[in-house]
């Protein structure tokens, strides 16, 4: 089995003092679906931001395929977020542009910048863009601007753009927080049949245990910037469960009431 992620003792201490990640030590494997859970503040959304640089962390190393991030190299940077796709809770997409230029978007790491500034795809690019639409429901909002669309289908763009990556590992921070149960569960569905159909290792961030306990692989715990359980879904007790949430335990089911 190919090790895709590999963190050692990583640390992130804010301006200001929060001590956000105390050493979370982390091995991510070919294939896993991994969910990340823990209470609001536990520091799951710094650990995803700094696997990919998007925060510095203070201390500790990341390794993607063997090979350890330094964010001094701006190349290489550049070549390991090409293959780290990114799904965000607000689904960052480009309101004014397209859903298909949206999904295209998952390509400019591996184009010059004059060519994606022009948006110059290749027809091969164009194309598997539309049948990933196709394939999660979206192929008659191809042409439509993406503020058109609903937060479900947004999302469901943003799973798209990242697959355009065809990226090796994809780190998901909290894809279902801003949905209603019902997009919650499509949007759940489309990333993890994506990433199993095509071996992309898979962390995501989320509140709620039982759509973690549903999908994952192995589980997380994070709480108070430690990494607290480290397990397959069976392992995870209900007495482990309110040890991590402890004082914030409405949290454990927390769901959105609407997009
Ligand atoms: N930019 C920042 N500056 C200072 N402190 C921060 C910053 N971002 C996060 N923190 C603090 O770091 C800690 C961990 O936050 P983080 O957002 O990683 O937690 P989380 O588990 O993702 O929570 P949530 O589910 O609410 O997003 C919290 O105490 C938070 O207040």
């Amino acid at each position: 089995m190919t090790t895709i992620l590999k963190v050692e003792g990583l640390v992130k201490a804010y301006t200001g003092g929060t001590l956000a990640l105390k050493g979370i030590d982390l091995t991510v494997e070919e294939g896993e679906f991994i969910a990340v859970i823990g209470p609001s503040g536990a520091g799951k959304s710094t650990l995803l931001r700094s696997i990919n640089r998007l925060i510095e962390p203070t201390e500790g190393t990341v390794a993607f395929l063997g090979e350890v991030m330094n964010s001094n190299s701006k190349r290489s940077l550049r070549r390991w977020r090409a293959q780290i796709g990114m799904i965000f809770q607000h689904y960052n997409l480009v309101n004014r542009s397209s859903v298909l230029e949206n999904v295209l978007h998952g390509r400019l790491g591996y184009m010059s910048p004059l060519a994606g500034v022009l948006g110059r795809y290749s027809e091969e690019d164009k194309q598997a863009a539309v049948d990933l639409l196709t394939k999660v429901g979206l192929g008659n909002e191809v042409f439509k601007r993406a503020d058109e669309l609903s937060g479900g289908q947004m999302q469901r763009v943003g799973i798209s753009r990242a697959i355009m990556q065809q990226p090796k590992l994809i780190l998901a921070d909290e894809p279902i927080a801003s949905l209603d149960p019902k997009s919650s569960s499509v949007v759940m569905d489309t990333i993890y049949e994506n990433c199993r159909s095509r071996g992309i290792a898979c962390l995501v961030n989320l509140h709620q245990v039982e759509v973690a306990k549903k999908y994952a692989t192995r589980i997380v715990g994070i709480k108070g910037g430690a990494k607290v359980f480290d397990g397959s879904p069976e392992e995870l007790t209900e007495e482990m469960i309110y040890d991590i949430y402890q004082g914030k335990e409405h949290e454990m089911h927390a769901q959105a009431s609407g997009e």
